[in-house]
Formats: structure tokens, sequence, C-alpha cells
């Protein structure tokens, strides 16, 4: 399955490895276009079989997959100068660019497309990536989630649910080093030296984390089973409310959208 990416950044560099790391694309399949030499010999060193190119137009011909990984202001340019084909499927990673404009940008506006909002951890292949169809068979929506599962966990979901889930996962990334960044902080003013704190937090992080995924829990059945009564983790949680957390974090997810 030829495979083109149009962009080497952060998030066409990362799909780019998870899928030539991954089984169902081999790195023969990918072909990668971006305008500087740079981030292209970097992939072509990790990935020798994989080929890059500066021409957008050489990269997309022959391909069965697209993947759109220019910042926003860019799709439509880029998209513009493509000669695209109906039976080619358009894959569109750009946060905020919605199908109807992608539509807009093609001459084959019924063609299949995805848009996929994966966050920065797809480096580490622990992406939470969001996708949304559009004139997609089952078959298909399937090989998306087959892909992106490879890479973390890959949920689909209608396009109107899009930019409140973004917000929530691939700009919630931030805002989770952020509390990392914040204990750090109260880490180094009691003693624990930043990489110490860091290790220390990242872990805790983590761990919350699996407890939620392998389990099926729910946070307050977990944050109940740390607040002894009358001990000391409940005294931090009411801070936290007495600071307006829960209502912080609401506001922050709610502004991003
Ligand atoms: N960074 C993030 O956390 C996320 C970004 N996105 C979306 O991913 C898209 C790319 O973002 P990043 O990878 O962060 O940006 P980036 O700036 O790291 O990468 C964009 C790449 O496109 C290249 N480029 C510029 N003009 C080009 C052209 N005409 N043809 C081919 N390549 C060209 C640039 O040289 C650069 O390597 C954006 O649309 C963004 O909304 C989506 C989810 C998360
Ligand atoms: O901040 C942004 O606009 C991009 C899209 C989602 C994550 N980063």
């Amino acid at each position: 399955m030829k495979t083109a990416i149009i962009g080497a950044g952060n998030m066409g560099g990362s799909i780019a490895r998870g899928l030539a790391k991954g089984s169902i694309i081999p790195a023969s399949d990918i072909i990668v276009s971006n305008p500087s030499q740079g981030k292209l010999d970097a992939l072509k060193a990790e990935f020798p079989a994989l080929q890059t190119t500066h021409d957008n137009q050489e990269a997309v011909t022959g391909a069965e997959f697209i993947i759109l990984a220019v910042k926003p202001w860019l799709i439509k340019p880029v998209l513009r100068e493509l000669k695209l084909k109906s039976k080619q499927i358009l894959i569109s990673v750009a946060a905020g660019i919605s199908f109807e404009e992608l539509a807009q940008n093609v001459a084959e506006k019924e063609m299949t497309m995805f848009r996929i909002i994966p966050n920065t951890a797809i480096s580490e292949m622990e992406s939470m990536t969001l996708i949304a169809s559009r004139n997609a068979s089952k078959e298909q929506e399937q090989l998306m989630l087959d892909i992106f599962n490879q890479m973390g966990l890959a949920l689909l979901i209608p396009e109107e649910k899009f930019s409140a889930a973004t917000s929530m996962t691939s700009c919630g990334i931030a805002y989770v080093l952020k509390y990392i960044q914040a204990a750090m902080q109260a880490g180094i003013e009691m003693g624990i030296y930043p990489q110490d704190g860091m290790r220390m937090v990242a872990q805790t992080m983590k761990g919350a984390a699996e407890l939620i995924l392998n389990n099926d829990t729910h946070p307050s059945v977990e944050i109940d089973k740390v607040c002894t009564p009358g001990g000391i983790t409940i005294k931090g949680i009411n801070e936290l409310e007495h600071g307006g957390y829960t209502s912080t974090i609401i506001n922050a997810i709610k502004k991003s959208v």
C-alpha cells in the first residue's frame, strides 16, 4: 500500500516512523515529501528503504494513501497543487480543517477522506489518535484503526466531536505535561532534584493511566483508595479544589476548542 506523507515535521515524521516500525505498511512503500533536506535525511538514516522527495506531486503519484501533515494554513495551497485520483484516499492531520474545506480544494469531491488527530506521544508509539471518516467503507475504517492502533490507541468518532476530543487529547497532552512540570517545581522547593522529580512524577502519571486503562475503573474510585480519612492526601485534594483545579481544567479544555 504505497503511502505518501506530505510534511516531515513533528506529525508527518512521527507517522512515517510509526508506519515503518509497524507491520501493515512496509518502509519501502512510504514516500515522504518535505521542502528541506535535514528531516528527510534523518528519516532515511533510520529507515533506508523509505523514499524521500521535495516534490509533493511525485510523492502522491501512484500512492494509495496520501497523508497531509503540513500546518493548517498550508493545507489549501498544498492540496490545490496536487492532482489526485478518485480512488486515492486522503488523510488529513490538520487540526481544525473540516472535510468540507478539504473537499473544496480537491477536484474529486467524493473521494474517500479521513481526518486524524494524533498527539505528540505518537513518537513513542503511545498516541491517542482520533479518526473521522468520509465516504469510507467499513473495511477502510478498520484498516485506519489497525494502522493507528499500532501507534497507541485509536478511536473512530464523528467529525462533529472532533474539536472537543482534540482539545482533550492532542492539546490535552500539553496540559498533562504541565502537571508534571508543576509537581516538579513543588519538589524542587522541597529539595528534590529536577531530574529525579521528573522521573518520579512521570512514572506516577504513567501508573495512574495504567490503572484506568488496564482496569476500566473510574478516577473517583482510584482517588478514594488513596485518600485515607484524616490522612494527608485529602488535604492536598481539597487544596486543589479550593484553588479551582477541576474548574480550571474544564475551562482550559473548553478554551482550546
Ligand atoms: N503538533 C501537534 O501536536 C499536532 C499537530 N497536528 C497537525 O499536524 C499538522 C502538522 O503539524 P506539525 O507536524 O506539528 O508541524 P511541523 O511544522 O513540525 O511540520 C510541518 C512540516 O511541513 C513541512 N512543509 C512546509 N511546507 C510544505 C509544503 N509545501 N509541502 C510539503 N511539506 C511542507 C515543513 O517543512 C515541516 O517539516 C498541522 O496541521 C497540525 O494542526 C495535529 C495533531 C497534533
Ligand atoms: O495547538 C495546535 O493547534 C495543535 C493542534 C492540536 C495540538 N496541537
